[in-house]
């Protein structure tokens, strides 16, 4: 899934440089949407009716070049391995076809009530193995 989203104001430090804790902040909206619109699952409905969240474990990142005040991102996300409960993306974010930054994201499907693991629910792991890619890092 590629989404498009601008570099504002709120995001930049006074030189209109992104600072990168709102670069996370961008990437975790990205899959918020990726959750509404591939799994069909808004994140309200997620946490407030099905109790469920999707807390990050472990994150990597590798930041290219800076994003500026005004730009429009291309963020593109996608999954490259579904587990039990968790699930890996890749957030790619470019500009006009130029690289940006990279996150390499696990997150895992909890249970809001007992902050524990829960296996995906068939469907929605139906729907996350039918967009499963295979990095190519070449
Ligand atoms: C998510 C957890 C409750 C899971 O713990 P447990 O219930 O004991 O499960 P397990 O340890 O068996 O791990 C479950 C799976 O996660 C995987 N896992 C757990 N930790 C890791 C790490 N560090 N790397 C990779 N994979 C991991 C593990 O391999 C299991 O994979 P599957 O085989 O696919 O099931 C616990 O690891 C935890 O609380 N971790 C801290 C999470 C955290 O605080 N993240 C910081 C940001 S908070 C956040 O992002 C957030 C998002 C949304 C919200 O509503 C709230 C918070």
């Amino acid at each position: 899934m590629i989404a498009h989203y601008p570099v504002r104001f709120a995001h930049c430090d006074p030189a209109g440089i992104a600072y990168y804790p709102r670069l996370f902040e961008l990437c975790d909206g990205a899959i918020e949407d990726w959750c509404a619109l591939v799994l069909r699952v808004p994140r309200r409905i997620m946490h407030l009716e099905l109790g469920l969240g999707m807390p990050t474990v472990h994150m990597e990142a590798r930041f290219i070049a800076p994003c500026r005040l005004g730009e429009i991102l291309d963020i593109e996300i996608a999954a490259r391995r579904v587990g039990n409960s968790s699930i890996d993306l890749t957030v790619r974010v470019g500009c006009g076809g130029a690289p940006r930054f990279e996150v390499d994201y696990t997150q895992v499907l909890m249970t809001l009530t007992e902050a524990r693991a829960t296996p995906w629910p068939d469907a929605w792991r139906t729907i996350i193995e039918s967009e499963l890619t295979v990095r190519n890092d070449a």
